[in-house]
Parts: structure tokens; sequence; C-alpha cells
């Protein structure tokens, strides 16, 4: 497998460790959340999440998936609280998606896969100088994840999918401005979290993960303007991103804790 690694069989999950051999660590994302093992940890605070919407600058085709990237000079959108022990400045968000509907979403609950995933990127920028240095570090990032499951169209999220013409081949780049990113959050600020890795090369066992147990719904039209950006650039023959979920990895004794009964 080249450097290029995707989702296809030639360069997908199952070749990764071949050049990134973190990929069979024991800190590895996703995993299978089995609530009734899910420690409840009483001392978890309510995660404190302040968003701003003059944060969010851009929207960018990655070839595997789109980022909605944030600038994090001034007034920066951050999270804190809960299981975290310091400020973590939000970076990026971005979606995982299948094929069809019954699965894509990476972390599964109870054996339940969702439609799509979504990932709020933080580094913490209390400690590291820069979301590079903060990702070589066990406690570099904090990622918020919302499930999200096919039903009533959301509002919040129209905006994102809409603007998803705008950059339909790899490389290309959008402005994407005074967008709230807490309108994708569910109402519910119950959680599970626990340690992990980055779910794509370079799979960097990094990340804090904080998973809202409540989804947000949205409609299958919006899904599938997930699927209609491609992983080829502008004047290659059109391969749209139908799939970017890693499968789940073996726990390895880690705890998973819940912030609710
Ligand atoms: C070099 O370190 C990196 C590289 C990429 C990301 C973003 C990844 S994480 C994910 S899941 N999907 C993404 O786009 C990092 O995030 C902490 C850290
Ligand atoms: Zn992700």
């Amino acid at each position: 497998m080249s450097l290029n690694w995707g989702y296809d069989s030639h360069n997908g999950p199952d070749q990764w460790h071949k050049l990134y051999p973190i990929a069979n660590g024991d800190f590895q994302s996703p995993i299978e959340i089995k609530s009734s093992e899910a420690k409840v940890d009483e001392s978890l605070k309510s995660l404190s999440i302040r968003y701003n919407a003059a944060s969010l600058k851009s929207l960018v085709n990655v070839g595997h998936s789109f980022q909605v990237l944030a600038e994090d000079k001034e007034n920066p959108s951050v999270v804190s609280q809960g299981p975290l022990k310091a400020t973590y400045r939000l970076n990026q968000f971005h979606f995982h998606w299948g094929a069809s509907n019954d699965f894509g979403s990476e972390h599964t609950v109870d054996g339940k896969g969702y439609a799509a995933e979504l990932h709020l990127v933080h580094w913490n920028s209390d400690k590291y100088s820069s979301f590079a240095e903060a990702a070589k570090n066990p406690d570099g990032c904090a990622i918020v994840t919302v499930f999200i499951k096919v039903g009533s169209s959301h509002p919040g999220l129209q905006r994102v999918v809409e603007a998803l013409k705008l950059i339909a081949a790899k490389g290309k780049q959008a402005a994407f401005t005074n967008f709230d990113a807490s309108t994708l959050l569910p109402a519910s600020m119950d959680y599970w979290t626990y340690q992990g890795s980055l779910t794509h090369p370079p799979l960097l066992e990094c990340v804090t993960w904080i998973i809202f147990k409540e989804p947000i719904s949205a409609s299958s039209e919006q899904i599938n303007l997930f699927r209609s950006i491609l992983s080829s650039a502008e004047g290659e023959k059109m391969c749209p991103i139908l799939t970017n979920y890693r499968p789940i990895q073996p726990l390895k004794g880690r705890e998973v804790k819940a912030s609710f009964q």
C-alpha cells in the first residue's frame, strides 16, 4: 500500500498496519460501546462547550472526507471540563459515513451502528504549542462525537451539506463562515468517554473520546449528500466517497466511563 491510504480493499483499514504499525496498538479507535459495561463515574463533570461561529473559516475536500476548518487564533471555540483536565481548542470537524444508512458510524453501541458520525476535533492548547505537537501526546486531543440517525432533516446540518457542491472534487476548498457548530449537538449532554486514537492514519493514540449517548437526526437526502463528494480530483474519473469508516478495534482492557446512570 502506498502512502495514499483509503477505504478500498487495496488501501483500506486491513492494510493500514503495513505502513502504520500502531494500527495494532493497545489504544485504537473506534470501539464498540457496551452500555452495561460502562462504569458510571460520578466524579465526571458536565462538559463545557463554548463554540464561536466566527471561529469556522472554510470547508475542504481532503479526498477521504471533508473537513470544516477552524481558525484557532483569537476567541477560539473550546471544550473543557467533563473528563478533560485542560481547555481544548476546536481545530476542525468532519464526518464518517457508509454506502447505506444501515451502517457508517465508526463507534457502535451494543452492536448498533448509526448512519453517520460527527467528529469535532480539538487539541490541548493549554499544554501544547500546536495541533501537530499535541497529536504526539496521549492528552493531546479530544474528539467530541455525535451519532447521526436517519430521520427528520437537520436544520443546522443543511448549511453544511448545501456547501458540499462547492468542494465536490478532492483538494477543493471554499469559504464557510458564521456557522455555530453547537447546533449539531444533541439536547442531552450525557456522554461516554475512553482513551483512544485517530480512526485513520497516522492512527496516533492521542485522543480522549467524548461520545454523546443521544444521536441527532438527519434526513436520508442530507446523508446522501455526504456521498456526493468525490475522492477524485477535477479532470479525473469521478469517484464518490461512499464509505470512510474504520471497523471497531479491540478494547484491550480499556475502561469506558459513563457520565450518566
Ligand atoms: C497528525 O495528527 C493528526 C492528523 C489528523 C487529525 C484529524 C483526523 S482525526 C479523525 S477521526 N479524522 C481526522 O480528520 C488529527 O486529529 C487529532 C491529528
Ligand atoms: Zn474522524
